[in-house]
């Protein structure tokens, strides 16, 4: 006989800890660097966004070797958190500041307590917060816990204390079951790729073996923060379009509704919506029916007259950051960096910049060292199921740029900003196909590589005229000697006509050649003679 189901149902707490490898937390490896990861996207969140200097102190400690049990620490000199919202911030799952439309790094409520249902589950240490909103004065301390079963955050402890030297930020402390050593190498990629993608920034970083890293700010120019902005009309569906209704929970013309709540919806527009989707004008929104709103819906994505998303929501980083970083970085003997012009998917404004370095202290390898980023995040794993990889991969032509392939001594990196970034999953590691970002993406490095190929070019000019110039130095005595002596059989005779020939010639040359190559006055120098 089959057996009967049985049904229930669970909170998002429970199910992220039933399912913990949906947000990163796949094993004690990946899980230090996921917890890594998400103190800093929120650190950075806190400052950058909000047009302040970051200053992040990274810690990783072993607190407990029988175990494996370590301390992980980050703290920032942030906008902080109000008291009455710490506990829900870092206690309840799906709880954010970032459910508005703006670039920013966290979007889903998630990241922090993924990283503290993991901690719950294997040691038990609580969660340790200490925080001070901009101008506070006072500095407030938690620990918490998650209920699992009520999606609700424990407090075990709280209290404050005066805040006399008026610091204001966060600092949050997770203890887990971490493996140190086979997460090593991505945590340190990660926090140095952060510090490329924020040079603004300035990071310590000490590892659990007593080394510390100090990641110097390599500038004060902050890019232009996000704006929060509307949705587009290309973005909505049903259910935006209800919840939105729900949340304004008043009786508004559906018209006024429209010219308020959308970006790019005019008095006119509005009317020409409405009348499409064959709904009154002064029909309350509270009134609308199903049916109704499935046919605005329709008649909004389909409409052609809007203009497209604003870009204010987005915040890149700028040509001249990038160029900067990977120059310090790297050091290389090239780079290029680009800032594409915004465009569209679905209704969602996305921005892609790419840079690329080339040469110089960059060590070969059998592909291009490929750096990839989504709205200032550094995405580390999964790379071969990126859509920046396959572009790079697949859809650029190096040896077209005059780029060696069999040894490539190449960074390329792309970053995408958008108010929506496909993610493959809430782990946020690699990015979706979207036809129209993938095109950007393509264009961008195309962008950057004909000036690489540029560069390129010349470099091999100028090495060819070099050839040319050490066979012509050759010569140069001999021709000289017998010009001086055919010369000297004529009746008027030109003192040390030898030298002058010599210093002459070799003048004509470097001229012809346009060389400016400084290594190379060792070689002239040996040719030179003493004018007369
Ligand atoms: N260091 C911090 N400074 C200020 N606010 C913070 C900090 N850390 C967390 N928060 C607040 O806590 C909220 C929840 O953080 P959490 O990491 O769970 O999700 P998120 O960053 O909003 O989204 P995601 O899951 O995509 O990372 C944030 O939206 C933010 O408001």
């Amino acid at each position: 006989m089959p057996q009967e189901e049985k049904y229930s149902s669970i909170s998002p707490a429970e199910f992220f800890k039933r399912n913990p490898e949906l947000a990163g937390f796949s094993n004690p490896a990946r899980a230090l660097y996921q917890t890594v990861r998400e103190l800093i996207e929120n650190a950075l969140d806190a400052t950058d966004v909000h047009n302040l200097l970051p200053s992040l102190k990274i810690s990783i400690e072993l607190v407990d070797q029988q175990k494996q049990i370590y301390k992980v620490n980050v703290e920032d000199n942030g906008i902080g958190i109000p008291p009455h919202v710490v506990p829900n911030a870092f206690g309840k799952v799906l709880y954010s500041s970032k459910y508005v439309l703006r670039q920013t790094r966290g979007m889903y409520g998630l990241g922090v307590k993924a990283a503290v249902l993991y901690s719950q589950m294997y040691q038990d240490k609580p969660l340790e917060i200490y925080t001070s909103p901009l101008n506070s004065k006072r500095i407030y301390f938690f620990r918490l816990k998650i209920d699992v079963t009520k999606n609700e955050p424990v407090i075990m402890e709280r209290y404050s204390i005066s805040n006399d030297k008026g610091w204001h930020g966060t600092s949050v402390s997770i203890y887990l079951l971490a493996d140190w050593q086979r997460s090593k190498a991505k945590v340190y990629e990660y926090v140095k790729r952060t510090y490329i993608i924020a040079p603004y920034s300035e990071i310590v970083f000490r590892d659990p073996e007593g080394n510390v890293l100090y990641f110097q700010r390599l500038t004060t120019k902050l890019p232009k923060p996000p704006e929060e902005v509307k949705p587009h009309p290309y973005g909505v569906d049903i259910e935006l379009i209800k919840f939105m209704i729900a949340k304004i929970d008043k009786p508004l013309d559906i018209r006024d509704f429209l010219v308020k709540e959308f970006q790019s919806v005019g008095d006119v527009t509005a009317d020409k919506i409405l009348e499409l989707s064959k709904i009154s004008k002064n029909k309350k929104i509270t009134n609308l029916t199903d049916e109704e709103i499935s046919r605005l819906v329709e008649v909004m994505k389909t409409f052609d007259d809007f203009r497209p998303p604003s870009a204010e929501a987005l915040s890149v980083i700028g040509s001249d950051l990038i160029e900067l970083s990977l120059q310090k970085v790297f050091n290389p003997e090239f780079v290029s960096a680009i800032t594409r012009r915004p465009k569209a998917y679905q209704g969602h404004p996305f921005i892609v910049e790419a840079g690329v370095a080339y040469g110089g202290g960059i060590p070969a390898a059998t592909e291009p060292l490929v750096l990839r980023y989504a709205n200032k995040i550094p995405l580390i794993y999964d790379e071969k199921s990126d859509v920046i990889w396959k572009v790079i991969s697949e859809e650029i032509d190096w040896k077209r740029y005059g780029v060696e392939t069999d040894q490539y001594q190449l960074v390329v990196m792309v970053h995408l900003c958008s108010t929506k970034v496909p993610y493959k999953s809430a782990g946020k590691e690699s990015i979706a196909d979207v036809e129209e970002i993938e095109k950007e993406i393509k264009l961008a490095i195309m962008d950057v590589a004909r000036n690489l190929k540029k560069y390129l070019t010349e470099k091999r000019k100028e090495q060819e005229a070099k050839k040319k110039l050490i066979t012509y130095l050759k010569y140069i005595p001999e021709v000289s000697r017998s010009l001086s002596m055919f010369v000297a059989g004529s009746k008027e005779k030109i003192p040390d006509t030898d030298k002058v020939l010599r210093s002459r010639l070799l003048d004509l040359i470097i001229r012809r050649l346009e060389i400016e190559d400084k290594n190379l006055e060792e070689e002239i120098k040996k040719y030179k003679v003493e004018e007369v």
